[in-house]
């Protein structure tokens, strides 16, 4: 990393929504070729910082400047002009373009890169520079997560960034995916570009940025400190106020709760000999059978993308299966719909709670009693809008979701607020078996820990929940018994305390 002046500043930023102050005169520096972690809970304001520097919104006070120069941005076309870009974690490729195509519909304003070839040369000389391989002829629609997201950082340097800014990189990849995305980024910074890596994990921080920006409730608490001389301990603390270092680094509280094993009831859910295929006709499940009982937190434990998805649609009633059964409460719930599954007690937390669970153009009020409207609890044919208000008012006040105004818009809350509404939405009074995939995705430390207390609390007061995560330390936090699955196959059970070795021997096949 580079000394001496930075490249960067923004200086006593100050952006208020309507009444609501958002940042307040908050300030960051960024050198040349150094990976500078931005950190906060959520709704702090990182993505709001982020958005004024790539012109998505205009400050209301505060200065930018690049190279000691004032910067003016006022749309996002200035930014990208400047080599500022951003990858953010909705990628914004087009699925039925090649990447190659995808890079020429963004290059407007890149003469060198208008023709086909030059586009093409261009994603594979900034792959080979930075590690990646790529194939730009390659439909986006047919590529993985992780081969999108390195994608599309390409494109985003062919298009001639030199300040990268990477929202949450890793929340959607494997741990291996992860860390080969992590020295990418270090490889990226030794090569003189500078990065801004917003993350919500401490050891992503510690391990591979060289400096961190700590804000919290739009505010900078700490600018530019040295990780070198930083603890995860001491990074939480700074986080979330002096209060707080009872949760471990990734927010999971490492100890079960006392009591929460208790005796199980009656199996709650019980799916025997499933099978199903995955959108392209290739087996996604293979004879998959399982149990979980009243009371009890069965954690499925995998690495994604074998079969935990094409699972949870149809424990959900959007996917169907080829043959085999699934049991909710005893009924027999495989040709049900996802509303008459519902009455049966299910309850649905799904992966990306934005696109399945929650609608981001209505209001807060609208998403806390979506179900309930459909059920007819608010009136059959008028609604009682009032009582709507009302109820989501109380909700927004017991679940503390920070921000929140029955009348304000989904799409506007933090990932952790919008989580918040969500859980307080579904775990309700009909719950009877809990389905909950990648819970704390995308979450801080304390919003992950509030989500793993409602886990525990509906597995305490008889719910019979399933967990299906990718993340190791958060299955065995967790659950009661562990199920491994892998290539869409339940490779084997264990027992709650199991350890992180015994997972990863079940999940590579070793007994
Ligand atoms: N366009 C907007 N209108 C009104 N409020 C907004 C808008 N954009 C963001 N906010 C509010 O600003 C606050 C900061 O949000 P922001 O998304 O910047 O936080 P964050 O630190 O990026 O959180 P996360 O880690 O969850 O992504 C939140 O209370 C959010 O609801």
């Amino acid at each position: 990393m580079s000394q001496g002046s930075p490249l960067l500043t923004l200086s006593a930023i100050d952006k208020s929504f309507d009444i609501h102050r958002v940042l307040n005169s908050v300030s960051f520096e960024l050198a040349r070729g150094e990976v500078h972690a931005l950190l906060g809970e959520n709704g702090a304001g990182k993505s709001t910082l982020m958005n004024i520097l790539i012109g998505v919104y205009s400050a209301d006070a505060g200065k930018l400047e690049l190279e000691g120069k004032p910067l003016k941005i006022s749309k996002p076309s200035d930014s990208a002009r400047q080599g500022i870009g951003m990858v953010h974690q909705h990628f914004r490729l087009v699925d039925r373009l090649t990447l190659t195509e995808n890079l020429l519909l963004a290059a407007d304003d890149h003469p060198q890169l208008k023709s086909r070839a030059a586009a093409r040369e261009a994603l594979l000389s900034t792959a080979k520079e930075i590690g990646f391989t790529l194939n730009p002829d390659c439909q986006v629609g047919e590529l993985s997560v992780a081969e999108k997201q390195r994608a599309e950082i390409c494109k985003v340097l062919a298009l001639g960034a030199r300040i990268l800014i990477l929202d949450e990189p890793t929340a959607v990849l494997t741990d291996s995916e992860a860390s080969s995305m992590l020295a990418a980024i270090r490889r990226m910074a030794e090569s003189g570009r500078s990065i801004i890596l917003i993350t919500h994990k401490l050891r992503e921080v510690v391990g591979f940025s060289h400096r961190v920006t700590i804000m919290r409730r739009g505010e900078t608490v700490a600018a530019g400190l040295d990780t070198s001389d930083l603890s995860i301990e001491k990074i939480s603390s700074l986080m979330m106020g002096s209060s707080s270092t009872s949760l471990s680094p990734d927010g999971i509280n490492s100890k079960k709760a006392p009591g929460n094993i208790q005796e199980h009831g009656p199996d709650l859910l019980a799916i025997s000999h499933l099978n199903a295929r995955r959108d392209d006709g290739a087996p996604a499940l293979t004879d998959v059978s399982l149990r979980v009982r009243a009371g009890e937190i069965l954690g499925l434990a995998g690495v994604g993308g074998n079969g935990q998805h094409e699972l949870t649609e149809l424990l959900s009633g959007i996917r169907s299966a080829s043959s085999g059964s699934v049991m909710i409460d005893g009924a027999d719930a495989l040709g049900l719909s996802p509303r008459q599954r519902r009455k049966l007690g299910l309850r649905v937390i799904p992966a990306d709670r934005m696109a399945s669970a929650l609608v981001s153009d209505l209001s807060i009020a609208a998403n806390l009693s979506l179900t309930s409207v459909v059920s007819g609890r608010f009136g059959r044919l008028w609604l009682n809008r009032r009582r709507i208000q009302r109820e989501a008012q109380a909700s927004i006040e017991q679940h503390e979701i920070a921000g929140a105004r029955p009348s304000g818009r989904m799409g506007l809350l933090s990932g952790g607020n919008a989580q918040k509404v969500l859980l307080a939405r579904e775990i309700d009074s009909g719950m009877k078996l809990l389905l909950a995939h990648s819970p704390t995705r995308g979450l801080d430390i304390r919003a992950s820990a509030l989500v793993h207390q409602r886990l525990r609390e509906a597995a305490a007061k008889g719910a019979a929940c399933l967990l299906v995560s990718e993340d190791v330390e958060e299955i065995m936090a967790l659950s009661d018994r562990i199920c491994v699955i892998s290539a869409g196959k339940i490779m084997g059970e264990l027992p709650g305390d199991a350890s992180a070795a015994d997972i990863g021997r079940l999940i590579l096949g070793h007994e």
